[in-house]
């Protein structure tokens, strides 16, 4: 079948395709728009392959050491700085592939800067999610019930709002739509989480995720959960939280020296050819 290489993978189900395009001369050269009609078509979860986004895995310059860059789209289509739970799949793709060392710290370049992957004794990945940046106050709504929310960045926009449930009968309901949002602070739109608490450095969440709609989990989203509970706990730096999510747990340790280090799985299911 003519077409191109694709894997498909998941870090707690937040699932992503893969395409390798290392020196670019796969997919680099379609337009914006032509690149964005194709993660949609790829991200389709009837006529596609299916995905909450896709992870190009173009290979850079091997200038300091860094030499693999993530460019990654939502399932819209639609360009973000980061995905923490895509950043693992991606590492564990260049492991599987004999093409970095998992013995290694591996630097991988994003469009918020490089990000490092270290691999746990239990075969989790770790990433540096670099310094989260907080905010201040704003608010979300649903329907007709509304909430402060956080703002929290992690390279990209998070607003956290700590409600009573999370059931799909109660007041966040299915989230079958994007929550309302401040479009003053979010110009380019936001990544809503919505958290309780189950106890002491223990929360779960739920997500509505700019691009991609409502996903079994958000990397990034779980670190801006973890800073925002560490904030309203009075704890901030030299906390770590459990954050429980529909598609599995994450660990996020907001480190002494203000750093977050986010720890998960992450699986590559499947490989490809596709002509989308
Ligand atoms: N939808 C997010 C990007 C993906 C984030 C999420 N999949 C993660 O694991 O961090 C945004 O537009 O900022």
């Amino acid at each position: 079948m003519p077409g191109y290489p694709f894997l498909k993978g998941h870090g707690t189900e937040n699932d992503f395709v893969l395409l390798p395009d290392h020196d670019g001369s796969v997919h680099g050269g379609l337009t914006d728009e032509e690149m964005a009609a194709r993660v949609r078509a790829l991200c389709d979860r009837r006529a596609g392959i299916g995905g909450d986004g896709v992870l190009r895995v173009v290979r850079r310059g091997a200038d300091e050491g860094v030499r693999w860059f993530m460019d990654y789209r939502n399932a819209d289509g639609s360009v973000s700085e980061m995905c923490g739970n895509g950043i693992r799949v991606f590492a564990q793709h260049l492991f599987d592939e004999g093409l970095a060392d998992p013995r290694e710290p591996l630097p991988v370049d994003t469009r918020d800067g490089v990000k490092t992957i270290t691999v746990e004794a239990d075969g989790q990945l770790t990433v540096d999610m670099g310094v989260p940046q907080v905010l201040g106050e704003t608010k979300v709504a649903v329907g007709d019930h509304a909430w402060p929310a956080q703002h929290v960045d992690m390279g990209n926009p998070h607003a956290v709002a700590f409600v009573e449930s999370l059931d799909r009968h109660g007041p966040v309901g299915p989230l079958l739509d994007e929550p309302d949002y401040d479009h003053a602070v979010y110009p380019a739109g936001v990544n809503v989480e919505f958290v309780v608490r189950r106890g002491d450095g223990h929360v779960a969440m739920r997500v509505h995720e700019r691009g991609s709609g409502e996903t079994r989990s958000c990397g990034t989203g779980a670190c801006a959960v973890a800073v925002a509970a560490a904030v309203a706990d009075g704890r901030g730096p030299g906390s770590t939280y459990r954050v429980d999510l529909p598609g599995g747990t994450l660990t996020i340790a907001w480190t002494a020296d203000d750093r977050i280090l986010m720890t998960g799985p992450a699986v590559v299911v499947a490989r490809g050819t596709t002509g989308l």
